[in-house]
């Protein structure tokens, strides 16, 4: 799957994202290493701390489905239809991806490709603890 096809995923997983309270769609398209794709959106909630994002949603889905490895994820997010503007991902999720992830892991935006060690360099991870 290319990096493209990727994003159109991410794009097409925030059409499900459940966001009345910031009006922010977020999908989110990862794929693992031996080429399976899971998807996820952004989860609101009235009480706000409880949201979910997309990026987490698609990675606990996968491990939750014994998929550990991932090569590329593909964030998309938009207050409209447009999806054309580079939405990054959050501490949170850079963090839940890192304890998965290598630094070479792939994060796709509208942008273009990009790294997860582009966005946290030094991050905090089982490395630490031995
Ligand atoms: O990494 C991120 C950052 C934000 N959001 C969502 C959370 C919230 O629903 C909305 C506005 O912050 O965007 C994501 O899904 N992923
Ligand atoms: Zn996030």
């Amino acid at each position: 799957m290319t990096s493209s096809e990727l994003f159109d995923a991410a794009v097409k997983a925030a059409e499900k994202s459940y966001s009345p309270y910031s009006g922010f769609s977020v999908g989110a398209a990862l794929l693992t290493s031996d080429g399976k794709l899971f998807t996820g959106c952004n989860i609101e909630n009235a009480s706000y701390s409880l949201t979910i994002c997309a990026e987490r949603t698609a990675v606990f889905k996968a491990v939750s489905e014994g998929y550990k490895k991932f090569s590329a994820i593909a964030v998309a997010g938009s207050n409209n239809s447009d999806f054309s503007t580079p939405c990054s991902p959050c501490g949170a999720c850079l963090q839940v991806l890192g304890e998965f992830c290598g630094d070479d892991m792939k994060i796709v935006l509208a942008d273009g490709e990009h790294f997860l060690s582009e966005f946290f360099p030094l991050r905090f991870s089982k490395e630490n603890l031995k």
